[in-house]
């Protein structure tokens, strides 16, 4: 938010911006006409938001106490008739509690009023969702995008150019002519660049413990209960201690130091990722699998109302994880692969990266009773301080007995970039369809300047007919609950007739700066045994992901910067026909499937065909 625009007296293309809660930004415009297109601009925005808080908008309309004692003293002094004196103070009376009157119908429209905001903002989610095709095809250039984004806010009429400094911007306040270091607006813009680090896959989600000594609350252990017979395997408690002391290195300060670079070709140092690949991220959503196996058991039971709801709490589950994460997944090289062989969680998983241009990554995750599949496909816009990405592509399930549900993403859109703490939310309809009895709608509500309720989730299970047999609500974070029938009984309390049905896993005891949950800090680890098997490009090998899980930022640095060099050349490899190993591209769709044998050739250790990715590059090979 910002709080204050300051022009530079001493040097007409500079300004700077004071947000409240950092320090004050120092800007520095193309030209003075630059400039004032910025303030204006910027003073608009501000004009936008008058800063009135919740508290105040929604309290109720106090009642007025009105005293006629100073104008009576006042009348007895003018030696006033009595008669007159309460005559003068009926009329102020009367005349105040028609102004009350009209206050208070004033206050009961302004509660209307954010009623109806509330309404349309949820029909706004719903809109979105229906022309996020369309505009899908719209996303273009992410800087192109906001550059006209920019153009637009110019045109916006302008305010005054002064701006009064408030308490805090006096304490924070830099005189014009330090030597604060200042940002060109036009580099401001290619910080776009994000983009194509950014638009990795997936969520993750908080893992359960697999230790019996370490358990969770009681409702969780008996929701985990059934179809549960995992054998315990021993996974590790916290990532390495870090061998280097951390730097904590500020996006803004990144941004800083690359002035007059072009940004898209900078690239944003590990401090910025956390050590695990987007190939692993795509596993995290897998946390709650249990939701699955119980999902399929219900089904088995005949009950498939219940397995729907299981599967649609896990569809919510796969978002828990995002909560509190703000680095960034390392961006996989092509023929990247990813295995995990869980049989703690009676699930194995294989996923490869498939495509550099677009950056896709697929997945294949077989349990008891199921198998789930799907591919990410990003589609981001960048709109300056936040980044929208919007998933395509469908997620599958598939039980053992025929009935298969599908559904897609909703969007994720990650805020603060530029200021302020990073943070991602999750909105839109989720549709899961199912090719039996039921579909269900999820709905995840954006969250809003007016309504501080964060992270919610409400969602209906339909029969055939349409007609609604169930309701869920819950937060993406938190956890999900289910009530039957439509959640329109007179009478009805929600809470007291509703049961859960996913709650997320505590967090681990080792806490890092990249909040791992206690699953994810399990992903990146070489249980003993494990590296014979692994083939050469599985994302554990990766030696700059590895370096930054030890601490060894320096290192995991220049890794890094060799990894990228060597994938300038994906491009040319997937022009020259460069095909995946482990999966392929249906007919006539755009999306990849498993084409099997991964775990028959880890069987024989024959890793043949896969390149060695992460090594030097072989001088034979002419690529360029
Ligand atoms: C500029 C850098 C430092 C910003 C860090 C961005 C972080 C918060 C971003 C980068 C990639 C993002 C992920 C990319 C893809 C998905 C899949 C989607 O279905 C759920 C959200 C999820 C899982 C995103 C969560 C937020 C995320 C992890």
């Amino acid at each position: 938010m910002v709080c204050s625009i300051r022009e530079s007296e001493s040097d007409e293309k500079r300004f700077s911006i004071y947000t409240g809660t950092k320090k004050r930004l120092h800007l520095r415009a193309e030209s003075r006409e630059d400039r004032v297109a910025w303030l204006e601009a910027l003073h608009a925005v501000k004009d936008m938001f008058p800063r009135i808080s919740n508290a105040e908008l929604m309290a109720p309309a106090e009642t007025v106490v009105v005293s006629t004692e100073k104008l009576r003293q006042r009348l007895v002094e003018e030696g006033v008739s009595e008669a007159a004196i309460q005559d003068s103070e009926n009329i102020m009376r009367s005349e105040l509690s028609e102004l009350h009157k009209h206050v208070f119908v004033l206050k009961h429209k302004q509660l209307l009023l954010m009623e109806t905001l509330r309404h349309l903002e949820t029909e706004k989610v719903d809109l979105e969702n229906t022309l996020v095709d369309e505009s899908q095809n719209q996303a273009k250039e992410l800087g192109s995008s906001f550059r006209s984004t920019h153009e637009k806010d110019s045109e916006g009429s302008g305010s005054d150019s002064y701006d009064e400094h408030d308490m805090h911007d006096a304490a924070e306040e830099d005189t014009d002519d330090d030597n604060n270091s200042f940002v060109d607006t036009r580099d401001y813009f290619s910080t776009s660049s994000f983009r194509s680090n950014g638009s990795d896959f997936q969520r993750l989600s908080l893992e359960s413990d697999d230790d019996p000594l370490d358990s969770d609350d009681g409702i969780e252990a008996t929701i985990r209960s059934v179809g549960s017979n995992y054998p315990h395997v021993r996974r590790r408690k916290k990532l390495p201690d870090p061998v280097e002391k951390e730097k904590g290195v500020s996006l803004w300060s990144m941004i800083k130091e690359n002035i007059g670079k072009d940004l898209t070709k900078v690239c944003l140092p590990v401090y910025f990722n956390e050590p695990i690949s987007s190939l692993q991220k795509c596993f995290e959503e897998l946390e709650y699998s249990y939701l699955l196996d119980r999902a399929y058991e219900c089904g088995k039971m005949g009950d498939s109302l219940m397995r729907i709801l299981h599967v649609a709490a896990f569809a919510v589950s796969g978002y828990a994880c995002t909560e509190g994460r703000n680095c960034k997944p390392f961006n996989p090289l092509l023929g990247e692969t990813y295995e995990a062989d869980y049989p703690d969680k009676g699930i194995r998983f294989v996923s490869e990266k498939v495509s550099h241009h677009p950056m896709i990554v697929a997945c294949h995750c077989e349990g008891r009773g199921w198998k789930f599949w799907g591919d990410s496909n990003l589609k981001s816009k960048f709109w300056g301080r936040s980044i929208q990405l919007d998933p395509v592509g469908v997620l599958t399930l598939e039980f053992d007995d025929g009935e298969i549900f599908q559904w897609s993403k909703v969007t994720t859109s990650i805020y603060n970039l530029i200021l302020g703490k990073l943070y991602c939310d999750h909105y839109g309809t989720m549709r899961i369809e199912g090719n039996r009895d039921y579909s269900c709608k999820i709905k995840f509500k954006e969250q809003s300047i007016i309504d501080r309720n964060p992270h919610q989730v409400q969602g209906i299970v339909q029969d055939k007919n349409g007609k609604t047999v169930s309701t869920l609500f819950g937060k993406w974070d938190e956890s999900m609950y289910f009530a039957t029938g439509d959640g329109k009984e007179k009478g009805s309390n929600m809470l007291t007739k509703s049961s859960l049905l996913w709650k997320r896993s505590k967090p681990p005891n080792f806490q890092t700066r990249y909040n791992f949950s206690r699953f994810a800090i399990t992903l990146n680890e070489i249980t003993p045994g494990l590296k014979d098997k692994l083939p050469p490009t599985d994302s554990r090998l990766r030696p700059d992901q590895r370096s930054l899980e030890n601490g060894e930022y320096e290192m995991a640095n220049s890794e890094k910067l060799r990894l990228e060099q060597r994938q300038r050349q994906a491009r040319k490899m997937q022009e020259k026909g460069w095909k995946p190993r482990w999966f392929t591209k249906d007919k006539g769709s755009d999306t990849y499937h498993y084409v099997g044998g991964y775990w028959e050739a880890r069987e024989k250790g024959n890793w043949a065909a896969c390149p060695n990715i992460f090594g030097q590059v072989p001088t034979d090979t002419n690529l360029d």
